[in-house]
C-alpha cells in the first residue's frame, strides 16, 4: 500500500534511518519522531553513553533532514520509566526475568506512541525492527526476518492484531549488511554507527549493579536443591536468572565437582535454589496471557517450534491453548527456561517462520 500517513520512529541508529528512507521511497507521507525515553540522557559535553543521548536525537534529526521529512522529538520519558523500567525492576524483585524490549514494544512503541500517532491522523508507525509483516485477507502475519542473526520477531510476538495492523517494518526482508550498505549509499551519516545492544537504559551493561542500586540489599540463602544444604548467601534474588551458572558466589564446592546452575528463585523467602545441569531440563511450559498476533487462537494441540528467550532457546513442541493460558510440551528438553520471559510459537516456513502466538512463561516442569 502506498500513500499512507506514516510516523517513523527514529532512534538515530542506522536501522530506523533506512526504514524511514524506505517508507519515503515507497510513496508514503512520512514524519520522523525521536522519543526521549531517558530522564537523564547523556550529553555532548561529558560524552557519556546513555539512553537516547543528545547525539542520538541529533543523528535522527540529520537523517530526517536528508530525507526532507518533518521531524519532532517527543518526551516519553515518564511513560517509559513507569511501563518499562519500573516493570523491569518489579519483575526481577518478584524472581522473574523480564524482557524490556518486548515490554517497550507492547507498552510504548505500539501503545503510547501508536495511540498518539492515530489520534493525530497517522495510519501507521514505522520502525527499523527486523521482522516480516504482511496482511493476508485482512489478518496480520508476523514472520522471522530474512536476517536470522538480527531477527526481532520474538520481541514483537506479543503485539495484538490491532497493533500490528498499524505497524510497518520496512527492513524485514533485508540483512543488516545490506542495510548498512544502503545507508552509506543514501549518504546517511549513521551508516557506520555501531549496533545498539543489551538494555538501552543500562548503558554500561551492569544489570546486577543497576538492580542493586534500585532494590538494595535483600539477602538470602543459596540452597542445593538436591540435598537442602546451604551453600552460601547472596544479596538479592534479583541478581539471578534461572539457568545462570556464573557469578553464583558459592563458597562450598559440590561433592561431585560438577558446576551448579540456578534452578529456581523464591522471592518471599529470598532463597536461590541451585543444582546440576540435568535438573535444569524442562519438558513442559505453562504460559499466561496468550496473544495471537494474527487474531487466530490455537485450535487443539498444534505442532510448532517454540523460542523461550530473545536469542536461541528453540525446540520442537506441541502447544495448546487451555483456560485462557497456554500449555507447551517440548519434544526436546530445553535448559534455562526462565519465568517472566516469553514463549513464542512459530510455524516453520521457508518464507520466514510464522508467529502463531506468544505467552508469558509462568511455570515449568
Ligand atoms: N529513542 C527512540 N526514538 C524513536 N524510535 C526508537 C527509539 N528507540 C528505538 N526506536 C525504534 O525501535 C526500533 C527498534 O529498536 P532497537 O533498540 O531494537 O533498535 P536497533 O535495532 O538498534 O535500530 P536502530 O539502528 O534504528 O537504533 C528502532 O529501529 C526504531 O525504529
Amino acid at each position: 500500500m502506498t500513500g499512507m500517513r506514516v510516523l517513523a520512529a527514529m532512534s538515530g541508529g542506522v536501522d530506523s534511518s533506512v526504514a524511514a528512507a524506505r517508507a519515503v521511497e515507497a510513496g508514503h507521507d512520512v514524519v520522523g519522531v525521536h522519543l526521549a525515553l531517558s530522564a537523564k540522557p547523556g550529553t555532548l559535553r561529558t560524552g557519556a553513553r546513555g539512553c537516547c543521548t543528545v547525539e542520538d536525537a541529533r543523528d535522527a534529526r540529520r537523517a530526517a533532514d536528508l530525507l526532507g521529512i518533518p521531524f519532532y522529538v517527543w518526551d516519553f520519558a515518564e511513560r517509559f520509566t513507569e511501563d518499562v523500567v519500573e516493570d523491569f525492576v518489579a519483575e526481577y524483585a518478584a524472581g522473574r526475568t523480564p524482557n524490556p524490549c518486548l515490554r517497550c514494544n507492547e507498552k510504548i512503541k505500539f501503545a503510547a506512541l501508536l495511540d498518539k500517532a492515530l489520534a493525530l491522523g497517522f495510519d501507521a508507525v514505522c520502525t527499523g525492527h527486523y521482522a516480516r509483516l504482511s496482511l493476508v485477507d485482512g489478518r496480520p502475519e508476523l514472520r522471522r526476518s530474512a536476517d536470522e542473526a538480527k531477527d526481532q520477531s520474538y520481541v514483537l510476538a506479543s503485539l495484538t492484531p490491532e497493533q500490528l495492523t498499524h505497524a510497518l517494518f520496512p527492513l524485514g526482508d533485508s540483512v543488516k549488511t545490506a542495510v548498512r550498505a544502503e545507508a552509506a549509499r543514501r549518504g546517511l551519516a549513521v551508516a557506520d554507527k555501531p549496533d545498539s545492544h543489551d538494555i538501552c537504559f543500562i548503558p554500561d551493561g551492569d544489570t546486577r549493579g543497576f538492580l542493586a542500586g534500585r532494590l538494595g540489599e535483600r539477602s538470602g540463602e543459596l540452597i542445593d536443591d538436591a540435598t537442602g544444604q546451604v551453600l552460601g548467601r547472596h544479596s538479592g534474588v534479583h541478581g539471578f536468572t534461572v539457568g545462570q551458572r556464573h557469578g553464583l558466589g558459592i563458597s562450598t564446592p559440590a561433592p561431585d565437582g560438577r558446576p551448579r546452575y540456578v534452578l529456581a528463585l523464591e522471592p518471599v523467602s529470598g532463597t536461590v535454589r541451585v543444582g546440576s545441569a540435568d535438573r535444569l531440563r524442562v519438558t513442559e511450559i505453562t504460559g499466561e496471557r496468550p496473544v495471537w498476533p494474527s487474531g487466530v487462537p490455537l485450535a487443539g494441540p498444534v505442532e510448532c517450534v517454540v523460542q523461550v528467550r530473545a536469542h536461541g532457546g528453540t525446540a520442537p513442541a506441541v502447544a495448546e491453548a487451555v483456560d485462557g493460558g497456554l500449555t507447551v510440551r517440548l519434544r526436546k528438553p530445553l535448559r534455562g527456561v526462565a519465568p517472566g520471559q516469553a514463549v513464542v510459537l512459530y510455524r516453520p516456513d521457508p518464507a520466514g517462520d510464522l508467529v502463531l502466538g506468544s505467552a508469558t512463561i509462568s511455570a515449568t516442569a
